[in-house]
């Protein structure tokens, strides 16, 4: 399990230190972190570090001096780098000390960012020291006009690894929002302990890839602002048959979707719950999608029944339920059941507040928008992309159910608890019919779940783990093209025989 931190609880942390002077000994140690990851890249992306070009873009705080401390190292082993400087006041030491290595130094100022722009792109490494949990707001003007630097994991051709000194610049270390311009990097290298910011909303997509350097503060460090279940940890969540098992100790999953407009949604839940292992699965839909499952899923069992004469262990409704009363009248009956119920897609229209944990509500950020709406809290499409996590959080306290929001970082909330981040996923895994996919797994998890409430989070966990299940599946399938939803099942197979051999 990985734990993330609020950028105010790392700086906290680091408070005591700092006051025992320890601070320029903490800013080596980070450098020197910052350096081995930097050389790192080098070294893999063109086999030496002598003769490599390294842009360091310094701002006024601590982070900018980390950088330059960093730079400094490079220097000693070849690499020319320049230091452009975002701010008047730069870390004095620092900056002395990569003068000392014979770096170059230049102001950065409106009629020079072009030409900025231009030789970040000619080079090699360009590390981003301009704000660290320090930064309030995003970027200024002038830094703010090399927000368009693209990293190379988001380049085709020729383009510099972007690395990211603690966090990317402008992002809040706190939430992951941005409130103004921000950098994105291939590679963030953050210190102490992972930054909540890292894991949520547009700084999980602008961090790239997470290395976190020990600085000697986790002793300081408690409650997690968010966790990240790790391969162990999810193995952990799954439970395998024992011998003496039967089709209904296993568990059995009832699946309320698709509808006479949206019969494949249906198709693709109940394929993904079979695909992740379930007793059974009963099907209530209307009868031209059950003759669609019948032949598609021909182990599942099929019904027009209500949701009370259905004896399962766990709920899906709403997947392609459109329109369809009868489908939402089951996903009503599912939440009111008190049994695990994962409510997706047109379903989540009809939730209420007062719910339990065990409630699953799985909105994209459409979805979320409208839910919060529909509960008071009018918000906008916008706002819930630029701080998801504040959001989660939000509909989770408002409904009393987990909320698990999809998304590039899908972030799980229990209600009053912990917040998950899973960020396994592949942007090709953003194609109709995958969200079902994704309903079907928590489904199955859920049905065969064979722990139970394990308190507050538990059902959060199990979301996380099934956000998780399915990013990897996706990008398993990625490996081989375009994703396409229906090939999913497939590839979730194939992650969970992964797990379960490990
Ligand atoms: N404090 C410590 O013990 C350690 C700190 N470290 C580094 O220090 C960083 C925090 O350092 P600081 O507290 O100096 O903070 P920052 O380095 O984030 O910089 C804050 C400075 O930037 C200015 N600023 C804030 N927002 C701005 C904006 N939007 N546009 C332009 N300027 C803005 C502020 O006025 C302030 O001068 C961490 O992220 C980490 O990189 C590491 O060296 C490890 C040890
Ligand atoms: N940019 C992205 N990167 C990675 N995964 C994504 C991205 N966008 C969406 N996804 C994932 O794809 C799935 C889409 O679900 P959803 O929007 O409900 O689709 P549908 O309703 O068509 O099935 C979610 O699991 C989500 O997390
Ligand atoms: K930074």
């Amino acid at each position: 399990m990985i734990s993330a931190y609020p950028g105010t609880a790392v700086r906290a942390a680091e408070q005591p230190l700092l006051d025992a002077g320890a601070g320029p000994e903490l800013m080596q140690k980070a450098a020197y972190g910052l350096y081995r990851a930097a050389a790192g890249l080098l070294l893999r992306r063109r086999g030496r570090i002598y003769g490599s070009k390294t842009v360091v873009l310094a701002g006024a705080g601590n982070n900018g001096g980390d950088a330059l401390y960093a730079a400094s190292r490079l220097l000693a082993r070849g690499s020319s780098s320049t230091a452009v400087l975002t701010a008047e006041d730069v870390h004095s030491a620092a900056l002395a000390a990569f003068r000392g290595r014979g770096g170059k130094v230049l102001t950065l100022t409106e009629e020079n960012t072009g030409t900025v722009l231009a030789l970040c792109r000619s080079s090699d490494l360009v590390l981003d020291g301009i704000l660290g949990t320090g930064g309030k707001g995003g970027l200024r003007a002038p830094a703010a006009g090399l927000a368009v630097l693209e990293p190379a994991r988001l380049r085709r051709g020729q383009a510099p690894a972007v690395v990211a000194c603690d966090l990317p610049s402008g992002i809040s270390a706190d939430t992951g929002a941005a409130p103004g311009a921000f950098l994105r990097a291939d590679l963030t290298v953050t210190f102490g302990a992972p930054k909540t910011g890292l894991m949520a909303g547009p700084g999980a997509e602008a961090a790239g890839q997470i290395e976190c350097v020990d600085i000697g503060l986790s002793t300081h460090l408690e409650a997690p602002g968010i966790q990240r279940l790790e391969a162990a940890d999810i193995a952990g969540l799954l439970t395998v048959p024992a011998p003496g098992d039967h089709k209904y100790s296993r568990g059995v999953l009832g699946i309320a979707a698709g509808s006479a407009a949206y019969p494949g949604a249906a198709v693709l839940a109940t394929g993904a719950a079979l695909a992740t292992g379930v007793g059974m699965v009963r099907f209530l839909g209307p009868e031209p999608v059950r003759r669609l499952i019948n032949l598609q899923h021909p182990e599942a069992v099929c019904a027009e029944s209500a949701v009370a004469q259905t004896h399962v262990q766990a709920w899906v409704a709403g997947p392609g339920a459109g329109q369809d009363e009868d489908q939402r009248q089951r996903a009503v009956d599912a939440m009111a059941s008190g049994l695990p119920a994962v409510i997706d897609a047109d379903a989540i229209s009809a939730v209420v507040s007062s719910l339990g944990p065990q409630v699953i509500l799985t909105p994209h950020a459409g979805e979320l928008t409208a839910l919060l709406t529909n509960l008071g809290k009018s918000t906008d499409r916008a706002a819930v992309e630029a701080d998801p996590l504040s959001h989660v959080r939000r509909a989770a306290d408002l409904t009393g159910a987990t909320v698990l929001l999809k998304g590039w970082a899908t972030l799980v909330a229990a209600p009053g608890g912990p917040v998950y981040s899973q960020a396994e996923a592949t942007p090709w895994l953003a194609t109709a019919g995958s969200g079902d996919t994704l309903s079907g797994i928590l489904g199955a998890l859920l049905a065969t779940d064979s722990a139970g409430p394990g308190g507050p989070g538990h059902y959060a966990r199990l979301a996380a783990a099934a956000a998780s299940i399915h990013g990897r599946a996706g990008a398993l399938s990625a490996l081989e093209g375009p994703v396409e939803a229906s090939r999913l099942p497939a590839a979730i197979r194939r992650v969970l025989a992964g797990f379960l051999q490990s």
